[in-house]
């Protein structure tokens, strides 16, 4: 859907990306990771035509074979209108405070697709369920402020989604979050992407939500991509140092002898699809186990005593 190639972003003589290459295939779940300041927002931005004002962008940028090089303004704005969407980390600071949530996903429709109110108000229903906000109905009139950071967060994704973009890029989108939310929000972003046959872009410092999220990596290091390949295998095997040192600063289950004591757990697992809501060790055991690259429980938000469960496996991973 995107290929990228050589593409490097200066600005005042120094190079903040480096002759970068990438592609990203329709429906595929593409990873970023890198330290701060290495280039992953602005990578993002520029794939939107968005690199802030005088930064200098060389390179080739395709989208659906179209070379956006020699694109204007106006087809830069066709395509953020239909083809890429982008979410960020801080919902609220995304969200316009003094409209309803339900007027600033109806926007989009009605200015891009020239949908009736009525209309409008029917898909923005639909997306609200789509994305899991809770009693649709009722949100649609209440105002950001209203609502918890997890619901922030499903807003902005079903805003992102309001054209039906073919790819979503997602920049840090559950660092605002506890791990049971952000958890979550990245399970509700693969099943959109494979419901959608949609591409999506993954930022993140966090290699549990990467692992659990995306097929393939892209490891940034002061501006250059300096490791790619199948997400599982960079996080296993790292060749770069920079990888190495992230990967190795990971929780201690997955250090040596964390498959060890996740075999020792693993009857357990089971038990984490009944914790209960809000249950912040389930989020945390989870994506310790995704971290592994185990299969991931899942986690409805139901069952008594889950709390006491969620303790005993919590107690089982940390012993
Ligand atoms: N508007 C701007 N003007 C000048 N330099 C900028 C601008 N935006 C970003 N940069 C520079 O570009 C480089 C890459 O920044 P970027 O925001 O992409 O990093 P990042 O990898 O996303 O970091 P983080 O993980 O902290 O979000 C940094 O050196 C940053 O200072």
């Amino acid at each position: 859907m995107i290929e990228v190639e050589n593409l490097s972003v200066r600005w005042l003589g120094a190079e903040a990306i480096r002759d970068a290459s990438l592609s990203i295939a329709a429906g595929e779940r593409l990873g970023v990771v890198g330290e701060s300041g290495s280039g992953k927002t602005l990578l993002a931005l520029t794939l939107m035509g968005m690199a802030p004002e005088g930064m200098d962008v060389s390179g080739t940028i395709r989208v659906d074979g179209h070379d956006m090089a020699a694109a204007g303004d106006a087809a830069w704005r066709r395509l953020r209108a239909r083809r890429v969407a982008m979410i960020f980390q801080e919902p609220m600071a995304a969200l316009n405070p003094l409209r309803t949530v339900g007027d600033t996903v109806a926007e989009p429709m009605r200015l891009h697709d020239g949908a009736s109110r009525a209309q409008a108000r029917r898909r923005v229903l639909d997306l609200f369920e789509e994305t899991g906000i809770p009693d649709p109905e009722r949100r649609l009139s209440q105002y950001p402020h209203e609502l918890s950071g997890g619901q922030r967060q499903r807003v902005l994704i079903a805003l992102a989604l309001a054209c039906d973009p073919g790819l979503l890029i997602a920049d840090e989108p559950t660092t605002a979050l506890d791990a049971h939310v952000a958890l979550r929000i990245t399970e509700l972003l693969v099943r959109l992407a494979r419901d959608r046959n949609m591409a999506l872009m993954f930022i993140s410092h966090d290699l549990a939500a990467v692992s659990r999220t995306t097929e393939r990596l892209l490891v940034m290091y002061c501006g250059d991509i300096v490791e790619r390949g199948p997400t599982a295998r960079v996080l296993r095997d790292p060749s770069h140092p920079y990888t190495q040192g992230l990967t190795a600063a990971r929780p201690a289950l997955a250090a040596a002898g964390g498959r060890r004591r996740l075999a020792t757990i693993r009857g357990s697992v089971p038990a984490l699809g009944d914790m209960g809501k809000g249950c912040r060790f389930a989020g945390r055991c989870a994506q310790e186990l995704a971290v592994c690259g185990e299969t991931r429980p899942t986690s409805a938000d139901t069952g008594p005593g889950a709390s006491a469960a969620c303790h005993l496996l919590t107690q089982r991973a940390t012993t």
